[in-house]
């Protein structure tokens, strides 16, 4: 027996329709488009990849995106006045600054996210939509994890009541993902690189999310026959080869469905974030205190 394979590309396909067709509605309704900005800093090519493939998405389903290239010697200062003045620009409503950041300012990189106002924050790292996540407020949800939610969601996959297992504890992924599957009722378990008995936790998990970043790390005898197991693991092992956190092609002869990479998860992010730039506009339409800024300037 294989499992069913989760296609990222599938997926991603329906999240980014949906969020098309609201971004038609909301035009219609208040005639505004949403507007996406992507601050680069430095030239990592993975980056310039990443930030290529966002644009691509927001022109496909209707998203005003902007790309701001900033040179390798930019200094905190500088990146900080730039968040700023998209702050206040109100055709933008969705910040990101794209990670990681040049090893020269990298030291300030909670510092200088912590800059994008919380309701233009489209990654949804900043401490106040980490704490409405948390609390069960409407936040911007990390769009990784997010993307994955949707997934299990969509394909039907129980969550209520399920043993999760969440393998990383970064602030990116592991930590929203254990709280968004803990908001579904999931019995979550958190572990990472001092986590004693690590196989036998995986082995009686019915979800498994794998986001270590080591290749090939989680192996089919740690995998519950039947079990879930979604793959957020990005590792470039040679310059074309991109293998998960899982040795997929022993993984997939156990579990019960699984997400392939690349063609996974990757892909959903991006379709995320765009679901965030909607959702980004819709709070600014509906909240006082995010547009106090634009306000503000135009008085
Ligand atoms: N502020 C910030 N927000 C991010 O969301 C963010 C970031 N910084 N820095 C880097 C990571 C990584 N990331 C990915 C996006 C798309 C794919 C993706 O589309 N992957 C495809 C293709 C992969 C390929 O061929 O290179 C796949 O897995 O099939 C992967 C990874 C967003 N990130």
């Amino acid at each position: 027996m294989t499992a069913t394979i989760l296609s990222g590309k599938v997926f991603a396909t329906q999240f980014k329709e949906e969020a098309k067709k609201e971004i038609l509605n909301i035009k219609q309704e208040y005639g505004v488009t949403p507007g996406l900005a992507v601050i680069i800093v430095g030239e990592n090519p993975a980056s310039k990849v990443y930030v290529r493939n966002k644009h691509k998405a927001c022109e496909e389903i209707g998203i005003y995106s902007e790309v701001i290239e900033m040179p390798e010697t930019t200094t905190k200062e500088e990146l900080i006045r730039k968040i700023d003045e998209l702050n206040f620009r109100k055709e933008i409503h969705g910040i990101l600054v794209q990670l990681p950041l040049p090893k020269a300012i990298a030291q300030h990189e909670e510092e200088i996210l912590n800059e994008i106002n919380p309701f233009k924050d489209v990654d949804g790292f900043h401490p106040i939509n980490v704490g409405k996540l948390v609390t069960g407020q409407e936040a911007l949800i990390p769009c990784t994890p997010h993307g994955c939610l949707k997934m299990l969601e969509a394909s039907n996959i129980n969550i209520d009541g399920a043993h999760a297992v969440v393998i990383g504890r970064s602030n990116i992924v592991g930590k929203p993902m254990a709280h968004l599957l803990l908001s579904k009722n999931a019995t979550v378990t958190i572990c990472h690189s001092h986590t004693k008995n690590l196989k036998e936790i995986c082995k009686s998990a019915d979800i498994i999310v794998a986001a270590i970043g080591k290749p090939k790390f989680i192996t089919a005898d740690m995998i519950k026959p039947g079990a879930t197991v979604i793959d957020v693991g990005i590792n470039r092992i040679a310059p074309k080869k991109l293998v998960g956190d899982v040795d997929f092609e022993n993984a997939v002869n156990v579990a019960g469905a699984i997400t392939p990479v690349p063609g996974g998860v990757g892909l959903l992010t991006i379709a995320m974030l765009m679901q965030n730039t909607v959702t980004a506009l819709k709070m600014q339409l509906a909240n006082q205190y995010a547009l106090c800024y634009n306000k503000d300037i135009n008085s």
